[in-house]
């Protein structure tokens, strides 16, 4: 897969810039209120009651801020944090040694939680529920099994793909946040405060531009801010401005919707190939030569979302509004 500047996916370089913009309480983190809310209540009966805080489940399409709020979860409730991910727990003792190494109370972030194995699903189910873990001592008849007390921790998961979580292990999260795409006037603010840290000047409008092309991801807003400060740099003198900031995006080749060459080879193949569908994703993919389920993780979500693609039994289909963004004329129906 070609390397997107639209892509919800980080990369490695952007860690750790990522890391310096995290909001660090419920605060300063911005829109997702239904979510906000519900934690917020949540976080102060726990802290009322003196307990540590439910498990939860975060999920939603990458870059709309679910380790930010997991690093927030405990930072509000007070506690500190260790971060794993599902990949990188391969045996039962993996997880023991992180389990019994956590003080009262602490969060244990696992990312990717739908990629952990099942075997350690099983040994997570009563470390959830009643703060224990089985392990089983010895190999074959002289095997025997062991129950260790825990102490209590709330288990942040996170996941891009609630679908592939198995039923058992998502019953066992008490608080389930669905994230959602963002809004014009809140990527706008997210734009806002991006910039601030950065220490740089940006006029409302340049970040309202900016934000429009963002597909609804803060990662994306502040990957485009960061790509548009460096052409102020070069090109102005550091303001961003309007004018400046449609240049940059322009060369950037991102559209006024944030589409990108990609997208706008997988719409106009389904337009100029087969009449704008249905076709299968498997056909879409051999087209425009990329992996069907590259598409249908990376590609169609926003588009979907942004309603220029749907989704019917017998393939996709492009609607009106992609003929209308290309400015081509709208097919007559039969
Ligand atoms: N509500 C928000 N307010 C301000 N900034 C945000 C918000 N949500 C996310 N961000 C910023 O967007 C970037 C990406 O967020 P984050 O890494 O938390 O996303 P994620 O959902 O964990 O993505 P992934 O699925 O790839 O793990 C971070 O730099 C963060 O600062
Ligand atoms: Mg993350």
């Amino acid at each position: 897969m070609e390397e997107r500047i639209i892509s919800g996916e980080a990369d490695i370089q952007e860690l750790s810039f990522e890391q310096s913009l995290r909001p660090q309480n419920l605060k300063q983190y911005i829109g997702q209120d239904k979510v906000k809310e519900n934690l917020e209540i949540f976080i102060q009966a726990a802290k009322l009651r003196q307990e540590t805080l439910d498990h939860v489940l975060l999920y939603g399409p990458p870059g709309l801020g679910k380790t930010t709020l997991a690093a927030i979860i405990a930072n509000e409730m007070g506690v500190n944090i260790r971060t794993t991910a599902g990949p990188a727990i391969e045996r039962p003792g993996d997880l023991a040694a992180i389990l019994t190494a956590l003080e009262p109370g602490d969060v244990l972030f696992i990312d990717e939680i739908h990629r952990l194995p099942r075997t350690i699903e099983e040994v997570l189910y009563p470390a959830m529920e009643d703060f224990c873990l089985d392990i089983v001592i010895g190999k074959g008849p002289s095997a025997r099994s062991v129950r260790l007390d825990l102490p209590p921790f709330t288990l942040v998961g996170a996941t891009t793909r609630a679908g592939s979580l198995s039923a058992p292990l998502r019953d066992r999260f008490g608080v389930l946040s669905r994230l959602e795409y963002y809004n014009e006037t809140q990527l706008t603010d997210i734009v806002i405060r991006t910039a601030e840290v950065l220490a740089t000047e940006i006029d409302e409008l340049a970040a309202v531009e900016i934000a429009r092309r963002s597909r609804g991801t803060p990662r994306i807003a502040n990957r485009l801010l960061r790509r548009v400060r460096d052409f102020a740099q070069v090109r102005g003198n550091g303001v961003v401005d309007e004018q400046l900031a449609k240049e940059a995006l322009e060369l950037l080749q991102v559209d006024r919707l944030g589409l990108d060459h990609i997208d706008h080879k997988l719409l106009r193949g389904i337009i100029e190939k087969f009449r704008g569908g249905p076709v299968g994703l498997e056909t879409i993919a051999a087209t425009i030569g990329e992996e069907s389920h590259t598409i249908e993780d990376v590609y169609e979500p926003y588009l979907l979302q942004i309603g220029f693609l749907q989704r019917t039994p017998r393939g996709r289909i492009v609607t009106d509004l992609v003929y209308r963004h290309f400015q081509m004329e709208v097919p007559k129906t039969e």
